[in-house]
C-alpha cells in the first residue's frame, strides 16, 4: 500500500510539477499515471523512491514514511523498470538480475535458483542467463529489466515508460503478458505512460494527471464510461466506447446455446471490440462463439455488446 497525502514538489527555478497531490494505491494493485507531457508523472513516481524529494507532503510504503528510511537501502526494496532499461553492459544476464539479491547478501546458490526461476517467468530461455544484454533484442532485455526489478521480491514496483522503446506489435504483447506476470506476485505497481492503451491494457486503475494535479482516478472503465469533464474525455479519444469493449472478453456477454443465423465465428477470450469488428467484417449481427477445440459454446450478439 503507498500513501501519498498533499505532496508538492517545487524545483529550483521551476515552477510547481506536483501540486498538492493526494493518492491511494492498495497493496496488490497496478496504477497507471498518465497524462500530458509535462503534468508531472515521471516527478510523482520518483517521490515514492526518493530520486526526488517532495517539498511538502507525506508520503508512505506500507506504514513507513519514506523518509524515515535510508534511500539507498530503501531503493534496494522498491523494483524500479525504466524505458533504457539501464542494464549493467559490462555484467551477464544472470549478474543482472541477481546485483540486488547479492547486494543484500544472499548466497550464490539462493540466486542462483531465484535467476532461473525468474528468467523462466518473465518467458526467457534458461540459456540467456550467460549472455551479455548487447547479446538480446530490445523487447527481451526489457523482460530481464523486470525479472532484475523482481528479483528481491520487493512489495512495489515502479515502472517508467517500461515499453516506451519497443515496436507497437512486440510492445502490446508485452503488455499483456506482463500484466498476467503482474497479476501472479500480488505486487502493489505504479507505471508512468504518456499511453491511454498503455494505461486501460495494464493498469487496474488510472490516475489522470494535468499540472500536477489528478483530474480523475478510476478503474479503466469508469474513466472510459463516465470521464469526469472535458479534459479527460479528450485526453482517453473519441473511441473511448470501443476501448471499453476492449477491456472485456466474448464470454461476458456470451448467451448459451449455437443461434443457427450466426455466420461468422469467434473465440470466447477474444475481446468485445474485435468482436463488434468481426461483426461488421461478415456484416451481421451475432457471432458463433467456438472454443479452441473447434466446439460452439454459444452465441454473442450486437445488442448484448452495445447494452454493455
Ligand atoms: N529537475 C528539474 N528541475 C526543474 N524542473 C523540472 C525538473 N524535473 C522536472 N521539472 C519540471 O516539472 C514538470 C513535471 O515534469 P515531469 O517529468 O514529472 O513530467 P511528466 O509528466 O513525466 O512529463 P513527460 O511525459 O514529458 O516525461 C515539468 O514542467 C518539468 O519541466
Amino acid at each position: 500500500m503507498i500513501e501519498m497525502e498533499h505532496v508538492t514538489k517545487r524545483f529550483d527555478g521551476g515552477g510547481t510539477a506536483v501540486d498538492d497531490l493526494t493518492l491511494e494505491i492498495p497493496q496488490g494493485v497496478t496504477v497507471a499515471l498518465v497524462g500530458p507531457s509535462g503534468c508531472g508523472k515521471t516527478t510523482t513516481m520518483r517521490m515514492i523512491n526518493r530520486l526526488i524529494e517532495p517539498s511538502e507532503g507525506r508520503i508512505t510504503v506500507n506504514g513507513e514514511d519514506v523518509r524515515s528510511v535510508d534511500p539507498v537501502i530503501f531503493r534496494r526494496h522498491i523494483g524500479y523498470v525504466i524505458q533504457q532499461v539501464g542494464l549493467f553492459s559490462h555484467m551477464t544476464i544472470a549478474q543482472n538480475i541477481g546485483s540486488v539479491p547479492k547486494l543484500l547478501g544472499w548466497s550464490a546458490d539462493k540466486i542462483k535458483a531465484r535467476n532461473e526461476e525468474l528468467i523462466a517467468l518473465v518467458g526467457l530461455d534458461q540459456s540467456m542467463l550467460t549472455r551479455y544484454p548487447r547479446q538480446l533484442s530490445g523487447g527481451q532485455r526489457q523482460r530481464v529489466g523486470v525479472a532484475r526489478a523482481l528479483a528481491a521480491d520487493p512489495p512495489v514496483l515502479l515502472m517508467d515508460e517500461p515499453f516506451g522503446a519497443i515496436d507497437p506489435i512486440a510492445r502490446t504483447r508485452l503488455q499483456n503478458e506482463f500484466r498476467q506476470i503482474l497479476q501472479g506476485v500480488n505486487k502493489t505497481v505504479v507505471m508512468v505512460t504518456h499511453d491511454i492503451d498503455e494505461a486501460v491494457r495494464m493498469g487496474d486503475r488510472i490516475a489522470i494527471m494535468r499540472a500536477g494535479k489528478i483530474v480523475q482516478y478510476d478503474t479503466p472503465d469508469e474513466i472510459l464510461s463516465r470521464p469526469v469533464d472535458a479534459f479527460v474525455e479528450d485526453f482517453v479519444g473519441a473511441d473511448r466506447a470501443l476501448k471499453r469493449l476492449s477491456l472485456y472478453e466474448v464470454s461476458k456477454v456470451m448467451q448459451p446455446g449455437v443461434d443457427p443465423a450466426a455466420a461468422a465465428k469467434i473465440a470466447p477470450d477474444a475481446d468485445l471490440r474485435n468482436a463488434l469488428s468481426a461483426m461488421i467484417a461478415a456484416n451481421t449481427d451475432r457471432l458463433a462463439v467456438v472454443n479452441a477445440a473447434g466446439a460452439p459454446v454459444g452465441t454473442v450478439t450486437r445488442d448484448a455488446i452495445t447494452a454493455l
